[in-house]
């Protein structure tokens, strides 16, 4: 890559809760966002996400991946040819088994192929480098967030919460001018987050989501209910750590005796217990709580988390941001990152012994 001065990046980012692939451009030399460029989404249609979601829990090579990963980069493909002026791209790719003391990370679709439908360097496989230097792979977008409180002038330690499939929180220090310094974050998945709602929602209405979190408002919380599923081992690991989609099977079996709205109501307050119980790890105490994820629409869920935080939760559009967007463009400023040898995790980050790189770059 040329110079050492801002590229439009396009980063894309296909997350665990299925919906679709997000694509964002940031202007970005990886340290800092100069700006914010625009942004596309590409829904996967029922049948798509059917196919992907029956590769859920498998390897390279397992039935059913090969399929999966050419509709992954088939949507992909699509979604980014919308963009223009674009110098490098980062893929993530479509999670479908993440074990990283096991069998390792798999990201369904190939990055050297769509470098070569698109024309344009990609940046893809982030998270197996880390996971084979012995991290957890995940999560990644700390060192974007890093970059975002920069970017948003804050001074003192903030959080960011994605509340997507999985939940997960960064807690950083913006007064630390490079992320992969010690002290400038700490990061970890808090737990499942919309996940088992959707699952609830699907089984129970035929509903992809708690839209707005109307049900979930209607209901009463099961306080056994959370109390029981604060007792998994997950919650007593020292971050960093993280998570597989399906890594609580236990959790919507446990609100099969209540009602719609309670199991929606208690598993909505899960979500959020486990956010609270995270946030006892930060080194030093947080003002505010900026989230991002779609789970920011969900008002029960905000509420849970406010009251169950003590602390003033808010959308990172609070700051300027836009938080549909958050997970895309840090693929964007992280394939930048690979692009010039910069780390993309550090051992507050992902348990990495030191800091490292990821990434494999596929050129056309
Ligand atoms: N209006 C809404 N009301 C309630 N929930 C919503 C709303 N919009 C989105 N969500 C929830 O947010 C989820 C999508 O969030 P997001 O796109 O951040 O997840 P993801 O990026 O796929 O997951 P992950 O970050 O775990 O990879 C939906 O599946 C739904 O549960
Ligand atoms: C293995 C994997 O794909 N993890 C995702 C998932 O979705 C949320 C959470 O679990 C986080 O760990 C990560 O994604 C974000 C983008 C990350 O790496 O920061």
């Amino acid at each position: 890559m040329r110079g050492s001065g801002p590229i439009w990046a396009l980063g894309a980012m296909s997350g665990t809760s299925l919906d679709g692939v997000d694509a964002a451009l940031v202007l970005t030399d990886g340290h800092g966002i100069s700006e914010f460029g625009p942004d596309a989404y590409r829904a996967y249609t029922e049948e798509e996400r059917a196919v992907i979601r029956s590769a859920f829990g498998r390897w390279p090579g397992d039935a059913g991946v090969a399929e999966a990963a050419e509709l992954v980069e088939t949507a992909h493909a699509e979604v980014l040819a919308r963009f223009s002026g674009v110098e490098v791209v980062g893929f993530h790719g479509q999670t479908l088994a993440h074990d990283p003391r096991g069998r390792g990370t798999h990201q369904a679709g190939n990055g050297a192929l769509l470098a070569e439908v698109l024309g344009i360097p990609v940046v893809w496989d982030f998270r197996s480098n880390d996971v084979q230097m012995g991290g957890q792979g995940a999560p990644l977008a700390p060192f974007f967030h890093h970059a975002c409180a920069r970017f948003a002038g804050l001074e003192a330690p903030v959080a960011f919460l994605n509340l997507g499939g999985v939940g997960n929180l960064t807690w950083v220090d913006p007064g630390v001018d490079r992320p992969e310094l010690p002290g400038a974050l700490m990061a970890f998945d808090t737990g499942p987050a919309n996940a088992p709602l959707n699952d609830l929602m699907l089984a129970r209405r035929g509903l992809a989501q708690d839209a707005g979190g109307q049900l979930a408002a209607s209901g009463t919380v099961d306080e056994g209910v959370v109390t029981a599923f604060l007792t998994h081992p997950y919650f007593f690991k020292m971050p960093p750590k993280s998570l597989d989609r399906n890594d609580f099977p236990n959790l919507l079996p446990a609100v099969s005796h209540l009602s719609d709205a309670d199991a929606a109501a208690t598993l909505t307050a899960c979500a959020a217990a486990a956010v609270a119980r995270g946030a006892e790890h930060f080194p030093k105490p947080v003002a505010r709580v900026l989230v991002c994820g779609g789970g920011r629409h969900n008002a029960a869920m905000m509420a849970a988390l406010s009251a169950r935080m003590g602390l003033s939760v808010e959308p990172v559009e609070a700051i300027g941001l836009n938080g549909d967007m958050l997970e895309a463009q840090a693929f964007a400023c992280l394939a930048v990152r690979v692009m010039r040898g910069l780390p993309t995790s550090a051992p507050a980050t992902t348990g990495v012994p030191a800091a490292v790189g990821g990434g494999r770059i596929s050129r056309p």
